[in-house]
């Protein structure tokens, strides 16, 4: 739905061979599902819904008109009742609304969906008699950035808590489909021997690190409005850390991965100024629908700390006083117009005593090309005695060749159709991660932290370098990887 006229497409059904029952008994339902993407005309939506969307083969139907009246929802309802008296529609109606517009307009989506497009329950033919609502429901899917900070997030959740039930609201974070990070939780806890490493006796630092190397590029006017915090760092690099450093959950069941994300967040201590680095890039303000005196970075690195037993070095009694010794540092970084485009989590270890060629890293490159490798020396082969890094290597397109790997949208879009919120925001963690930046993004919006000016198509800032150095993280020279042919 946007504006303008009405039209309709339709596509073809899906393949009843493209879902199979989940290990954890969500099983395929049936009856007439429709789709509704709000914002279809949006750069979300081109980018990553519509994809997604089309690979899952639905059926899309256009439907256009203004956001705030009665009148375009009652047409939407009748579109989609239209579609289900098409169909069976005695299992029960089902009615996904994908929410790809910004924050602001949430609440009055919202209230229309409530309002006109619920879905229905399903009448005996001839005495219009309700027999039943069969299987039938209506999910919201929400996309990031949910809200400016800790207020207005809360503000929006409160409103759109009276429309719909936490069960039915979806927040999308679409890292949290990627096949890596997905994976996260099962190499950390099906693996014995990450389980004993995995703390700060042995864990000198964690790198979590988003890069692009493309700037706005069209979406000043909307970046400029949240900037690199709110757009990458307070939802999916904070999300990947949450997988990084929670306890295990007592199962894989969603409220039980979700309760010990939310401890994780809750124990992040407060953001010291100077553990952050903030960048723009120069030629952003070029862009004429970012106001010239803009302060909003395009860069940052963050430094976050973990207070519990797991991360926090204990205070050493002979030293109380003794301060800033905050145990395992978790440096999130992400940037715009960049050199390179990747996504990784880097996992430092510490010091081998006597050993100091290089320090063991297990690195997860969530993208491009996703690999799980792990950073060691070995002896050099050959006569001497001698000792080189190497790796032991997991390159998923070798080790996986001809698997697909799903895109990420694909992948949340049909488990919110499987009603299975495991990778999807709950509410008290959508808070519990605002807590964490408020105050840092307050001082940024006040103008109190600037960032400093970076050229496009470099490292970003060398403050940001300085920084890593600073809380530890100490880089491997001389490594070498050679790529393995296929
Ligand atoms: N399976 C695979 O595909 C594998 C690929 N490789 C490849 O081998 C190469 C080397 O791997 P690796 O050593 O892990 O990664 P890199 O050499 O790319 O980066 C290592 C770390 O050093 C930092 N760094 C890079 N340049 C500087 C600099 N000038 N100043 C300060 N810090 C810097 C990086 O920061 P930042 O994160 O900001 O870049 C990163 O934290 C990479 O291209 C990697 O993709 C290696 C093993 C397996
Ligand atoms: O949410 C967002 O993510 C994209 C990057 O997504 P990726 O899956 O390609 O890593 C980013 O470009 C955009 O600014 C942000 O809003």
């Amino acid at each position: 739905m946007g504006t303008g006229e009405w039209h309709i497409e339709k596509r073809s059904t899906l393949r009843e061979d493209s879902f199979s029952e989940r290990e954890h008994g969500i099983s395929l339902e049936k009856g007439p599902l429709s789709i509704t993407v709000l914002g279809a005309s949006g750069d979300l939506a081109k980018k990553k819904t519509f994809p997604a969307l089309f690979n899952l083969y639905r059926q899309i139907k256009y439907v256009s008109g203004p956001y705030e009246t009665e009148e375009g929802f009652q047409l939407l309802d009748k579109e989609i009742s239209d579609y289900e008296s098409e169909n069976d529609h005695r299992e029960g109606s089902r009615r996904l609304f994908y929410l790809a517009l910004p924050p602001s307009v949430y609440p009055s989506v919202c209230r229309m969906i409530r309002l006109c497009c619920m879905n229905k329950c399903m009448f005996l033919e001839l005495s219009q008699v309700i027999v039943s609502c069969g299987d039938g429901w209506t999910r919201v899917i929400v996309e990031k950035p949910f809200g400016r900070d800790l207020e207005s997030s809360e503000q929006l959740s409160a409103q759109i808590g009276e429309l719909f039930d936490e069960s039915q609201i979806y927040r999308i974070d679409h890292y949290l489909g990627k096949e890596l990070v997905q994976n996260m939780l099962v190499m950390r806890f099906a693996n014995r021997f990450f389980l004993p490493l995995w703390n700060r006796d042995n864990i000198d630092n964690v790198q979590i690190v988003f890069r692009e190397d493309f700037g706005t590029e069209g979406r000043g006017g909307y970046f400029d409005q949240y900037g690199i915090i709110r757009d990458i760092i307070q939802n999916h690099l904070l999300q990947v850390l949450c997988l990084v450093a929670m306890e295990k959950p007592v199962s894989l069941k969603p409220e039980h991965i979700r309760d010990e994300k939310v401890k994780v967040l809750q124990a992040v201590n407060p953001i010291k100024d100077e553990e952050v680095v903030l960048g723009q890039y120069e030629g952003y303000k070029d862009d004429p629908t970012v106001p010239k005196d803009s302060n909003t970075p395009t860069f940052a690195t963050v430094v976050l700390r973990i207070h519990n037993e797991r991360w926090e070095e204990p205070i050493d009694n002979a030293f109380p006083n003794q301060c800033c010794v905050a145990g395992v540092p978790f440096v999130l970084k992400a940037g715009k117009a960049l050199n390179s485009r990747k996504a990784e989590i880097r996992v430092q270890f510490k010091d081998v005593p006597g050993q100091k060629q290089g320090r063991n890293e297990f690195v997860i490159r969530l993208q491009p090309s996703e690999a799980i490798y792990m950073k060691l020396t070995v002896k050099k082969p050959g006569l001497e005695m001698s000792t080189v890094q190497s790796e032991l290597d997991l390159s998923y397109r070798q080790r996986y060749q001809g698997v697909v790997i799903p895109e990420a949208y694909e992948r949340l879009i049909l488990d919110t159709i499987r009603g299975d919120q495991q990778h999807f925001v709950r509410r008290d963690e959508l808070r519990a991660a605002w807590e964490i930046f408020t105050p840092l993004l307050h001082r940024i919006d006040d103008g109190k932290m600037r960032p400093v000016p970076y050229k496009p198509g470099t490292r970003g800032p060398e403050e940001a370098d300085a920084l890593l150095e600073k809380v530890g993280y100490v880089q491997t020279h001389g490594y070498i990887w050679v790529p393995p042919s296929l």
